[in-house]
């Protein structure tokens, strides 16, 4: 049987890699929506997909349900980590909630708004929006002990005992692989631990120096066209 997809066709018994996947400038448009080729691509890739984000827990999650594939995720920049029925939540939350106070005496706002969706379901790590005072956030997480993480899509204070490529190793070992086996795409610094830990790893076209700097190789192609052009390429070499 064969899984067709706009991009490529999958033989459902190709012997293909474990997937790491960023999501934002990734997987999605230059808009920041969800490239509609993901429902196609994800369900079709016969190994297991890790998504590896900096959003909160609940976005990969649902990313996951509506593409109808398996929930393996990496939220908050490694914060948390879910791989099927396994949750492990690590950092910590405490001191980036008093760098988010010191933050605010300061003056500083976090720039989402009263309803705050973006850390409203956060459980170890904090977003900043890129309109929110940088120098100040960069005050805040030096003094706390913590890394300051520019995505191109958020600020993050995150505590530096986490991050996606160390939350990629665990999940690896729950799905009873070596992260080696991993084919990482990406575009922001908030990736290169995934490129590091994975034995493959792609910055697609739009990606920042940091992601360029860590990727194996840099794609000509940027957004999703990259990372389907990593998915034909790892289909073509599969194939006999
Ligand atoms: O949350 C962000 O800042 C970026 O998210 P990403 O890691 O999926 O690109
Ligand atoms: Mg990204």
């Amino acid at each position: 049987m064969t899984a067709q997809s706009p991009a490529f066709d999958v033989p459902a018994d190709a012997d293909l890699p474990p997937l790491a996947l960023d999501i934002d400038g990734t997987l999605t448009t230059p808009d920041h929506t969800v490239d509609p080729r993901v429902f196609r691509a994800l369900p079709a890739w016969p190994a297991p997909v890790v998504l590896a984000t900096g959003k909160s827990f609940p976005y990969p999650v649902a990313l996951c349900h509506f593409a109808g594939v398996p929930e393996r995720v990496v939220a908050e920049n490694g914060g948390v980590v879910c791989v099927d029925e396994t949750v492990r939540v690590a950092g910590d939350a405490d001191r980036v909630a008093r760098a988010v106070a010191a933050f605010r005496e300061r003056g500083g706002d976090l720039g989402w708004g009263e309803a705050d969706t973006v850390n409203r379901w956060r459980e170890t790590e904090v977003a900043a929006r890129l309109t929110a005072d940088e120098a100040l956030l960069r005050e805040v997480a030096d003094e706390f002990d913590l890394t300051f993480l520019d995505t191109g899509y958020a600020y993050h204070l995150t505590d530096p005992d986490v991050s996606k490529g160390a939350a990629l190793r665990e999940a690896a070992a729950v799905l009873d692989r070596d992260p080696a086996e991993f084919v990482a795409v990406g575009d922001s610094m908030n990736d290169a631990s995934t490129f590091d830990a994975a034995g493959e790893s792609y910055a697609v076209a739009n990606a920042d120096e940091a992601a360029r700097a860590a990727a194996d190789e840099v794609l000509a192609d940027g957004y999703m066209d990259g990372t389907l052009a990593v998915l034909s390429r790892l289909v073509d070499r599969a194939e006999p």
